[in-house]
């Protein structure tokens, strides 16, 4: 069975529009995929509706077995724990440390108290650093994240989401607030640490050639709907117009 299945989805935020509309694909274990379109496609609504940060509004998330639309409140946290994000604007506290930011992301196993206390194991605080140090970031690990530049706050982003320890990461445009050094940087480590911890990765990305450089697959959003699945070799040219294009709302044979 596939790690993620999307079956007929659909997404309205209110009763006019649809934001996504009938979305079907599969995603399989360790696989690397990018989600490109136009601004407005519904590339950050995909995600979205993947880990419920919004409701579904028609089809099926199918997660790990899970019906991530019917969850209920506990089944949802731990799916969450299972899916790591990574945010275009890191989504840090500012004013904590590094390593308080990446163990931030043991929350979801915590109890509310422990949470409070900033109760966490050895173990943790050890695979913290581990994270730290294969993102090139550990000798920053005290510092205060506001401290940092844009590319060294994503690797911290990127830390705590894979201190999670999730099957899955979603990655919501990760680059778009950086230069292109410190994009090439991001990409590197995103590909290299989920491929050697064997995580399946999607990212959002507004940067065709970044896709194409990185991807083992790539979708092709216009409109709410997906117009192009396949690999970063069938995205020729006339391809990529047609994604970006106002009239592409069928699918893009390959
Ligand atoms: N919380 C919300 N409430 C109402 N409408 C929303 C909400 N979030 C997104 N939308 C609308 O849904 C549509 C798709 O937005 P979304 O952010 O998913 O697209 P996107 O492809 O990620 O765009 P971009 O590349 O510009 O980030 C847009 O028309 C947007 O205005």
């Amino acid at each position: 069975m596939s790690l993620l299945q999307v079956v007929g989805l659909g997404k309205s935020y209110d009763t006019e529009t649809k934001v996504l509309e009938n979305v079907n694909f599969d995603i399989e274990a360790g696989e690397f995929v990018s989600i490109i379109g136009p601004s407005g496609a519904g590339k950050s609504t995909l995600l979205r509706c993947i880990n419920r940060m919004v409701t579904i509004s028609e089809g099926n998330v199918l997660f790990d077995g899970a019906n991530v639309g019917t969850l209920g409140k506990k089944q949802l946290r731990r799916l969450r724990t299972n899916i790591g994000m990574v945010f275009q604007h890191y989504n840090l506290v500012p004013r904590l440390t590094v390593i308080e930011n990446v163990l931030h992301g043991r929350f979801g196993y915590k109890t509310t108290l422990q949470g409070f206390l900033g109760r966490f194991t050895e173990q943790e605080k050890k695979r913290a650093f581990y994270l730290l140090q294969k993102l090139g970031i550990e000798e920053h690990a005290y510092k205060r994240c506001d401290q940092l530049s844009g590319g060294q706050q994503q690797r911290v982003g990127i830390a705590r989401a894979l201190i999670q320890d999730p099957k899955l990461v979603l990655c919501d445009e990760p680059i778009a607030s950086l230069d292109p050094n410190a994009s090439k940087v991001i990409m590197d480590h995103l590909k290299s640490i989920t491929s050697e911890l064997g995580i399946t990765c999607m990212v959002n990305l507004h940067q065709v050639e970044v896709a194409q450089q990185y991807s083992d697959r790539i979708i092709g959003l216009n409109q709410g709907k997906v117009v192009f699945d396949g690999s970063n070799h069938q995205l020729t040219d006339d391809r990529i117009n047609r994604i970006y294009g106002t009239q592409t709302r069928e699918l893009i044979t390959v």
